[in-house]
């Protein structure tokens, strides 16, 4: 797949993804371009959306929370729809109905098994480290036990020392994009495998460059921007009413 340099989709199957860097480094970017070309592979996303920004051709978009979940879950893995769970006004409402999502989500995979993709936006928020709630330990446990039914994981977060360590070191591919702080720089010299001033050169790092790290390799990678179509698609509509 294409996400401005060439990858493999199936390296991705069932792996913890992590997309990380400062505010307006390109992360949110990344996660869309990765999601969209998952998508097109075949690969249904759920997505925990805090602001309402992802869309996908094949979505079940939630905003309101008096749907039934099981209904949702069955269509993510019988038919291959994508959910997007759009938390834009961070209710009460929201939290208890994501929370019976994941859990739902959790017991059907187990009857399924399909190669589905659980993407957390703003992850310190949801899977913050030294604090539990019950959304917390239902994605960690997804993160840490999901592989065997098909789950893959992807975390995006600007605060990467405050993403849960447990979680965040199961990460077997990262997108480090730029960091300043020392604390995030601490984080990256804990992933990456290289020497501690070498890590420096995450502080120069453009809009949406990043240092892509699998397998035992860095490398340093420009991510393409995301189109997005939708948008583009109801700008087109609006002009020939
Ligand atoms: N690869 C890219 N090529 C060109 N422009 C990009 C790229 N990635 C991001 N941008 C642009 O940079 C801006 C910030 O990108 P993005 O929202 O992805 O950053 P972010 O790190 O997720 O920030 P935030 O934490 O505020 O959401 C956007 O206007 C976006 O279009």
């Amino acid at each position: 797949m294409d996400l401005g340099f060439e990858v493999n989709s199936e390296d991705f199957v069932r792996k913890c993804i992590a997309i990380l860097g400062i505010r307006g480094s390109g992360k949110s970017n990344t996660a869309k371009i990765l999601s969209e070309e998952l998508n097109k592979e075949g690969y249904p996303l759920i997505i925990i959306d805090p602001d309402g920004e992802y869309r996908l051709s094949n979505e079940i978009r939630i905003d309101k929370f008096n749907v039934d979940e099981e209904i949702i879950v069955k269509k993510v893995l019988e038919e291959g729809r994508s959910a997007i769970i759009d938390m834009n006004d961070w209710t009460d409402e929201s939290f208890k109905f994501l929370f019976k999502f994941l859990d739902t989500f959790w017991n059907m995979s187990k009857i399924y098994r399909k190669n589905v993709f659980l993407l957390v936006e703003e992850a310190h928020e949801f899977i913050p480290q030294g604090e539990k709630t019950k959304i917390s330990e239902e994605i960690t446990r997804i993160a840490l036990r999901g592989r065997k039914r098909g789950i893959g994981m992807i975390m995006v977060s600007q605060r990467s020392a405050k993403v849960n360590k447990d979680v965040l070191t199961q990460s077997e591919i990262y997108f480090l994009h730029k960091v300043v702080h020392p604390i995030d720089l601490k984080v990256y010299r804990e992933i990456l495998p290289w020497k501690s001033k070498e890590v420096e050169i995450v502080k120069t790092l453009d809009v949406g460059e990043a240092l892509f790290y699998f397998n035992g390799k860095v490398e340093k990678v420009k991510v393409r921007k995301f189109e997005d179509e939708v948008q583009q698609f109801s700008i087109k509509n609006e002009v020939s009413i």
